[in-house]
């Protein structure tokens, strides 16, 4: 019964304190002590949030709470989720009196939930799961919303170490359908809709419904078929490094999805190259974790980039020294340092999870938008206590790190993260062959992007080295045409109102080299950021002359690998 209970009680405090569940659960302090199983209350809490728009016409049209005195709003939202929903149904004897309470109206909700689900335009259940899953759901009287469409498809990239777009297009997906656009991958209601669409930005990758599952393929099972999100292509791509233009270091690898796309743009290049001769260029993947050093090097093998990849497991990439011998050639460097993964879909998600209320009076249908209650035998009950449904908050929308992040701790650990990110940066600059660097985060903070960038331009190093960002102009042509750059007011922000170290920073200049991806926007990807740094070749201001030598920075130890966007291996997926 303590499920149950616990669940409502979590309910009607994340919408009384606008915090989120994940917090109530599992408290950053000692707090309270659950009865229930965390994990099944988490599940169970979370679940019914999401559907808690769904459920809340459901049960609010079915009259049962002006019936059912026993059960508050929230307690019939999470048993109401349970009876339809769970698999295992109410895990209460059928003789519980709150089990009782609800299977009681089971016809009557039963067909109110087939009203609610094709209201939503749902064939079935499962349609209705995917739509809520992905977040696509809207109030019923919201004509605008009802249009609403899932934000994020499945990206897929096509691994060209050991297949082609095409040799794929013509076999996994020879029954699919090309679609000319996103949008319409986007609204497939259907995880068997086989359609789908070529990106236009990166080669060699494509988006297919959400729902639709291709790990259970031989290709993906292979690695000819990767799992990875567009924005996560975007780094290799930048950095586009050609056979014959020396080794790349992938400073922070695991679990492999940057690493092996880089591997498999070299190795394209190398095709390309018509001379025939035998052109250089190994990926010296270094990576600090031990256990994330074994995926990577399985990653690395399944997907056929052994060959040009020398993985430096339990290699902290601080300590490999820019004049060791094995970094001699190392001409590029890609550096996608743990962050706050504050861009990730799903992360953080459910603290901007609004829970919806049933009414305790039975509505009928809509007349042009506006509800009319039924008249109810029953007296109501009191309407819930509880305040309005909580939002997203934060600055730019975004919902905070997690709700026990208060604006001051959610500072300070950024500026942690900053500082680490920033030393990672000043180290890559430090490799004297080095001419071309790209940075990227799965974060939407300024302070680990757009700011990092702004510090490092003004490091004694990157003075020293004559290092610069790359252009728009300057990018390869699926970048430079990517519509969405640097945050001009972050940039702004950071480059305060003149010169610092002798470095001055054109603010227009750097707004567009950076790329940024929108978490919450229409293209479909998660929240990231990159940019690339260039010198020119014989570019050496360093009075020291071998560009190794530069003052190191302070030390600062990596804050919390987290792993960032990959956090653990589970075959070929982001
Ligand atoms: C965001 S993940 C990298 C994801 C990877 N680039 C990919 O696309 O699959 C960051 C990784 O950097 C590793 N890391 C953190 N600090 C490091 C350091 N000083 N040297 C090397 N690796 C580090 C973390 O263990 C983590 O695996």
């Amino acid at each position: 019964m303590s499920l149950y209970h616990e669940a409502a009680s979590i309910l009607d405090e994340t919408r009384a304190k606008k915090c989120s569940i994940k917090s109530l659960v599992y408290p950053a302090k000692k707090g309270k002590e659950w009865k229930s199983d965390p994990k099944a209350l988490f599940a169970l809490s979370t679940e019914a949030a999401k559907w808690s728009e769904v459920l809340a016409e459901v049960v609010g049209r079915s009259g049962m709470l002006g019936v059912e005195r026993t059960l508050s709003p929230t307690l019939a939202l999470v048993l109401t989720h349970d009876l339809f929903l769970s698999k295992r149904g109410i895990a209460l004897p059928a003789s519980h009196g709150l089990n009782a309470a609800v299977s009681k109206h089971k016809a009557r909700l039963s067909a109110e939930l087939t009203k609610a689900r094709l209201r939503r335009g749902c064939a079935t259940l499962d349609e209705l799961r995917i739509k809520v899953n992905n977040g696509g759901l809207v109030a019923s009287n919201d004509p605008e919303g009802q249009r609403k469409l899932p934000r994020h498809p499945r990206w897929v990239r096509i691994n060209t170490l050991k297949t082609s777009l095409e040799e794929q297009l013509n076999w996994k997906f020879a029954e699919w359908q090309l679609v000319s656009t996103l949008r319409e991958v986007l609204q497939a209601t259907s995880s068997r809709e086989q359609i789908y669409h070529v990106d236009e930005h990166i080669p060699n990758l494509i988006a297919i419904p959400s729902g639709a599952d291709i790990t259970t393929s031989v290709a993906y099972q292979t690695g000819a078929l990767i799992l990875q999100d567009k924005a996560s292509c975007f780094p290799a791509y930048l950095l586009n490094s050609q056979a014959g233009e020396g080794d790349v270091v992938d400073a922070c690898a695991a679990p492999g999805n940057k690493t092996t796309h880089l591997a498999a743009i070299l190795a394209e290049s190398r095709e390309d190259d018509q001379t025939g001769n035998a052109l250089g260029g190994k990926i010296i993947a270094c990576e600090k974790d031990v256990a994330r050093s074994e995926t990577l090097d399985k990653m690395v093998k399944l997907a056929g980039a052994a060959e040009v990849v020398m993985v430096k497991a339990k290699q902290d990439f601080t300590k490999l020294p820019p004049t060791a011998r094995v970094a001699a050639n190392v001409t590029a460097l890609l550096l996608d340092p743990s962050c706050s993964g504050s861009g990730i879909v799903g992360r953080d998600e459910e603290s901007g999870i609004t829970v919806h209320l049933p009414s305790t009076t039975p509505e009928i249908a809509t007349v042009r938008g506006k509800k009319r209650k039924r008249p109810s035998a029953a007296a109501p009950l009191k309407p819930p206590a509880a305040p309005p449904p909580a939002e997203p908050t934060t600055e730019e929308g975004l919902p905070p790190a997690s709700a026990d992040d208060t604006a001051e701790k959610l500072a300070a650990r950024l500026a942690n993260l900053a500082a680490f990110q920033l030393r990672l940066l000043e180290h890559a600059m430090a490799f004297p062959a080095a001419r071309k660097i790209v940075y990227s985060t799965c974060s939407v903070h300024a302070e680990e992007n757009e700011h990092v960038v702004i510090a490092a331009l003004r490091s004694e190093v990157a003075r020293e080295m004559g290092w610069r960002v790359l252009r728009r102009g300057e990018q390869v042509v699926g970048m430079r045409e990517w519509g969405l750059r640097g945050l001009r007011g972050a940039v702004e922000e950071a480059v305060g109102d003149g010169r610092e170290g002798g470095v001055e920073v054109d603010v227009e200049e750097l707004v567009e080299a950076c790329l940024r991806c929108d978490k919450h926007g229409d293209d479909g990807t998660m929240g990231f950021f990159v940019v690339g740094f260039v010198r020119d070749a014989g570019e050496m201001l360093a009075s020291n002359g071998n560009g190794g030598g530069t003052t190191a920075p302070p030390r600062v130890e990596s804050p919390e690998d987290n792993g960032g966007d990959d956090e653990e291996w589970k075959g070929f997926a982001d």
